[in-house]
């Protein structure tokens, strides 16, 4: 062999550019929301409810705001104080379970302490339930040859990811690294149901990054920033990295920047495909947020005409 052939170039990794896509999906809703009103004269209607002001959170229900504006999905606000009662909290979303207009309800996690969030979540009408927060949702996500009324939108926007860049993930080895409800669960059994072989990983997983490094799918959901090394990455796999993080830099307005619970810069000399942070699993939520939405109220429209 000669020694120009010998030098293999160190692979680096395709970016999947989660914004590209979630812009493509975006047009794509946006005219079913135009088919929609021009078929039965209504749209579809989301309800976003905020409990107090923390940063972040505000933050992410503006841009949810925002992108029902830009898609004409009508978006109804409820903002409450941080010391809400359960008992106001459960007549607001009451409310909107038989508000007619609104075809998704999303409660802004997470919940004040004070507030039992699973009795909060389990009070949201399943048809409503785009987040796919309630445990008949996840509950049928989990069983095969079940079909959920929505799939949450962070687990369905990295399955999309993978989809849309090509990856194969059946007969795929996946180790998802985090076990969370809203995350890490769900996004297990979506690759288990399209044939991965797949092994959940947390906290208290002993060496972590030995199961992660047989990994040709990794979704790292942990919100630990930059855990997984370069080295934890088998060469050749497919990173989705869901978290985002912030962390203290001088150099930005806000004061802080958002990084992954990969490190990237490492990661993406190892891996074939991997997501960055921002941009690449953040823009997906918000975009199946709106799709489930979209379903939402096609379900709702259809049901309705049925009945006249
Ligand atoms: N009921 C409920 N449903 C949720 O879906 C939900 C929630 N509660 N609570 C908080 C988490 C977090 N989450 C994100 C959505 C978008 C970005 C996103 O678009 N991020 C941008 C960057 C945003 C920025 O620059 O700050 C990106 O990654 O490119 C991130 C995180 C939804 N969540």
């Amino acid at each position: 062999m000669s020694a120009a052939s010998a030098q293999v170039d160190a692979p680096t990794a395709q970016i999947i550019d989660g914004k590209a896509i979630a812009d493509e999906i975006r047009k794509e809703i946006a005219a079913e929301v135009k088919a929609l009103q021009e078929k039965y004269g209504k749209v579809p209607g989301l309800a976003v409810v905020l409990v107090g002001t923390k940063g972040d959170s505000t933050t992410y229900v503006r841009m949810k705001r925002k992108a029902c504006a830009d898609l004409g999905i009508q978006s109804f606000s409820t903002d409450l104080p941080e010391d809400v009662t359960e008992e106001d909290l459960l007549k607001v979303v009451a409310d909107y379970n038989a508000n007619e207009d609104v075809h998704g309800i999303l409660v802004q996690l997470p919940l004040p302490k004070h507030i039992n969030e699973q009795r909060i979540l389990d009070a949201i009408s399943l048809e409503k339930d785009v987040d796919g927060f309630h445990p008949a949702n996840i509950g049928a996500l989990a069983m095969r040859g079940r079909t959920p009324l929505f799939t949450s939108c962070t687990p369905k926007g990295c399955l999309e990811l993978l989809n849309r860049s090509g990856v194969a993930i059946s007969g795929k080895r996946a180790v998802v690294l985090g076990r969370s409800n809203i995350v890490g669960m769900p996004v297990a059994h979506l690759l288990q149901g399209e044939d991965a072989t797949v092994t959940v990983v947390h906290s208290r997983t002993p060496n972590p990054q030995a199961i992660c490094a047989e990994a040709d799918i990794l979704v790292a959901a942990i919100g630990k920033p930059e855990m997984v090394r370069g080295d934890w990455i088998k060469p050749g796999a497919a990173v989705i990295d869901v978290g985002t993080n912030p962390i203290p830099d001088a150099s930005k307005k806000s004061g802080y920047r958002l990084v992954g619970d990969v490190a990237f810069s490492e990661a993406k000399e190892r891996a074939s495909f991997i997501t960055p942070v921002p941009g690449g699993v953040g823009p997906m939520t918000i975009t199946m947020l709106l799709s489930n939405t979209v379903d939402s109220a096609k379900r709702a429209f259809e049901k309705a005409a049925h009945a006249q």
